[in-house]
């Protein structure tokens, strides 16, 4: 018969991890904080910080990363609502450590040490708006989140996913030139899901696998600024101009898909989430040294005469460590490549002079 001392101080234990007030009451004695916990969260991994984790694209991209071997902190930090999302999300039987932050007050701590932070924080479009339209909100959130980068953790990798990304990565840009801590290679605007969705409709039309796709999307994050390189999908294929046609315009135009879809509730968040987590997932293995690995991202860039571009990245230890050129372009791609130029220049300036007026 288990000895009724040692029974006490169990149902203690258990009563104090249910009722805290209550087994308080029963013993004071027997409270097993976290802090006496043996675990310290010591697993050998990197540190990751999520800032808009409470959000609709933050929460599946908690619960994603959580699930990654990888990571071995997670820190979640929201103006709102962090606590039930860190709390709900540490239950999880993985083997990163999950800790919330909650407000401004917060940031710094939920930032120090970090490796890689990702920003899915700010307004999403509602039906009948552009990105741009959420460059007044936005851009004043990324840049104050972008100074606590520069303060607290200036050598970790940035995977920008708040819009107008055409424009918050040079928004965060100048924050970072300002603050003396810029590193072109560690900001990455996050354009995952632009070729996420063209493998998924071009796979669709060639009645083929998504996973054996491959469709390099350049240039920007927004409309004609988003150009699918039809004529480089892996494996080679050929589509006639119908073809090439609906499925520019397709993926040009997923985003407001989705935005009409959800009619006013929000734009893209469990698709994102994927997206952010294969891309996050790729920095992490440029970082441990994993060779070859290559994405496309909106980065800072000579390939064109803009100064940010979304290509092919290899991502290394100390981010995108080199930027591929486009490769030969159709004449149907050519004609694209200089609306996207011209649509991109104005929000590239727009971001950068948000800074530095
Ligand atoms: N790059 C891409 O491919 C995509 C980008 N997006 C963009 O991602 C952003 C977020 O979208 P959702 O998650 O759907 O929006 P949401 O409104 O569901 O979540 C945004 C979260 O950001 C938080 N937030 C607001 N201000 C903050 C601050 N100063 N610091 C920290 N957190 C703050 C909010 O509290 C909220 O929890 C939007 O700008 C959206 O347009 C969305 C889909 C794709
Ligand atoms: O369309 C939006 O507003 C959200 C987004 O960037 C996308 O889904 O590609």
């Amino acid at each position: 018969m288990e000895h009724s001392s040692e029974a006490h101080h169990r149902i203690a234990r258990i009563s104090a991890h249910l009722y805290p007030s209550k087994s308080q009451m029963m013993d004071e004695s027997c409270k097993l904080s976290r802090a006496d916990c043996r675990a310290k969260g010591g697993a050998p991994g990197f540190k990751v910080a999520i800032l808009g984790a409470a959000g609709g694209i933050g929460q599946p991209l908690a619960m994603l990363m959580k699930m990654n071997p990888l990571v071995s902190v997670l820190h979640l930090y929201d103006v709102v609502n962090a606590p039930g999302v860190t709390a709900d999300i540490s239950h999880m039987d993985t083997g990163a450590v999950v800790r919330g932050f909650l407000g401004q007050a917060q940031l710094e701590n939920a930032l120090t040490g970090m490796d890689l932070v990702i920003i899915p924080a700010g307004v999403p479009r509602k039906p009948g708006m552009t990105r741009d339209d959420l460059f007044k909100i936005n851009a004043g959130i990324v840049k104050t989140l972008c100074e606590g980068i520069a303060k607290c953790c200036p050598n970790a990798i940035v995977n920008l996913i708040s819009n107008p990304v055409n424009s918050t990565v040079p928004i965060a840009a100048e924050v970072f030139k300002k603050a003396g801590t810029y590193d072109p290679k560690k900001l990455l605007g996050v354009t995952m899901l632009d070729v996420v969705r063209a493998n998924t409709f071009v796979a669709e039309v060639l009645g083929l696998d998504p996973r054996e796709v491959d469709v390099p999307v350049v240039g920007g994050h927004a409309g004609v600024t988003i150009l699918p390189l039809l004529s480089q999908v892996k494996p080679p294929c050929h589509f006639t101009q119908q073809e090439t046609e609906y499925l520019t315009d397709r993926i040009q135009n997923g985003g407001t898909e989705v935005v009409e879809a959800k009619a006013g509730a929000g734009s893209a968040t469990l698709s994102m989430a994927y997206a952010a987590v294969k891309f996050a997932d790729a920095c992490l293995r440029g970082l441990r040294g994993d060779a070859a690995v290559i994405e496309c991202a909106f980065v800072a860039s000579q390939v064109t005469e803009l100064p940010y571009f979304a290509s092919k990245v290899r991502l290394g230890r100390s981010g995108a460590e080199e930027v591929f050129q486009l490769g030969p372009l159709n004449e149907f791609e050519r004609d694209g490549l200089e609306k996207a130029k011209k649509e991109l220049a104005g929000s590239i300036e727009k971001g950068a002079s948000f800074i530095r007026k």
